[in-house]
């Protein structure tokens, strides 16, 4: 257990941040929330709800929000950055002048800097510094289960495995198991893709295609995280665990899930503007799309599925014609590479 006097910072007060910030608060540890809406804030300071992103569930009254990014950093030995991942290179850019010396850097969002593709342990190497602690937190977790204080599992990854373990440290709990390990971007490749995937699979269950279908869309779209992650150097195993199947389960089955959610709305025939609009917060597929397919045709891979949640995204197919063009495919041995060496 690390000890209480260990200062988090959670930057982010959608429904993620607020979750894990009250995770943190909840086991004792002095937690602050840096959120930019100042009406979100002043909710959670004084009224300990996030009335915004996470209606009538209480927080505790230990956690503190505020507004001023440096306020919320000044004193912390841990920042953990929760904010979506559009906008996580300009929060690393706010906060590279205000981080206290002593404070590793942790993040929890699933995707990729747009435009760039560069992994999110890329953007923060090169905003922090070599020699700053980094850390990703990812599985599969609902925020609103983890604010309702239900059991749930997930995995932090990073190089400096002290750092590691002192954030392990603050998830852990009665309720929650905050598991370890070393493999950045194989953690982060998990939790971007599986946003992707959520889409097929609520596709197919928008348009009624029954439970095989689904089953087997789970099951193709993990040999796709398997491949694209074996050409990246990510580890197999993290994939097979809680930052890949777990999630990747969890996102395609779960109605909690926002990208599944996208992708019941458009295989029942509604527009990625409406449903997005609809759903109300991020949606990390939309733009996690097509930096996923960038990332495999650099290394030459072919992934079907990825591909057709791209295209239909953008428009140029139809959920009907990418049904057709999966169900197309030539035939083939299941396990045609030497996937898992
Ligand atoms: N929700 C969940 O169950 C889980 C989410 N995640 C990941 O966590 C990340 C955050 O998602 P989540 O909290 O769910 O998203 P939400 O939609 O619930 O909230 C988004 C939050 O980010 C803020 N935000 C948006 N743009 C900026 C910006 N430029 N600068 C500062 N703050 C900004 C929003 O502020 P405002 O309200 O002012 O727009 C809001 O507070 C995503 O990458 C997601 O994939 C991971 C695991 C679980
Ligand atoms: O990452 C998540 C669960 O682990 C949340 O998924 P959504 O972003 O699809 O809601």
């Amino acid at each position: 257990m690390a000890s209480p006097a260990v200062s988090v910072a959670v930057l982010g007060a959608g429904s993620w941040g607020t979750a894990l910030a009250a995770l943190i608060a909840r086991h004792g540890f002095p937690t602050t929330l840096w959120g930019r809406d100042a009406a979100v804030a002043e909710a959670i300071d004084l009224r300990h709800e996030n009335p915004r992103y996470l209606p009538g569930i209480p927080l505790p009254a230990s956690l503190r929000a505020t507004t001023d990014l440096a306020a919320a950093v000044r004193d912390a030995d841990l920042v953990l950055v929760v904010v979506p991942s559009h906008a996580f290179t300009e929060t690393l850019r706010a906060l590279a002048p205000l981080r206290p010396a002593q404070a590793g850097v942790a993040w929890a969002a699933k995707g990729f800097e747009p435009g760039s593709g560069r992994f999110l342990h890329e953007v923060a190497g090169d905003l922090l510094g070599d020699d700053v602690p980094l850390a990703v937190v990812t599985g599969p977790s609902f925020a609103k289960e983890v604010a309702q204080g239900l059991p749930t599992a997930l995995t932090v990854q990073g190089e400096d495995a002290a750092f590691v373990q002192q954030v392990a440290d603050v998830l852990h709990g009665p309720e929650f198991r905050a598991y370890t390990g070393s493999d950045m971007r194989g953690a982060e490749l998990g939790g971007a893709m599986k946003n992707v995937l959520a889409v097929a699979t609520g596709v197919a269950d928008g348009m009624e295609l029954g439970l095989n279908a689904r089953t087997g869309l789970v099951t193709r779209g993990l040999n796709e995280m398997l491949r694209l992650n074996a050409a990246i150097g990510g580890r197999p195993e993290t994939l097979m665990g809680l930052a890949g199947l777990g999630d990747l389960v969890l996102t395609c089955t779960g109605d909690l899930s926002r990208n599944r959610r996208l992708g019941l709305a458009l295989g029942r025939g509604k527009s990625v503007a409406d449903a997005v609009r609809e759903i109300g917060q991020v949606v990390e597929s939309v733009q996690t799309a097509d930096e996923v397919m960038r990332l495999a045709e650099r290394h030459g891979l072919e992934l079907p599925i990825s591909r057709n949640v791209r295209d239909v995204l953008h428009g140029d197919i139809t959920p009907a014609e990418g049904l057709a063009r999966l169900m197309a495919r030539e035939r083939k041995p299941e396990y045609p590479d030497a996937l898992f060496e």
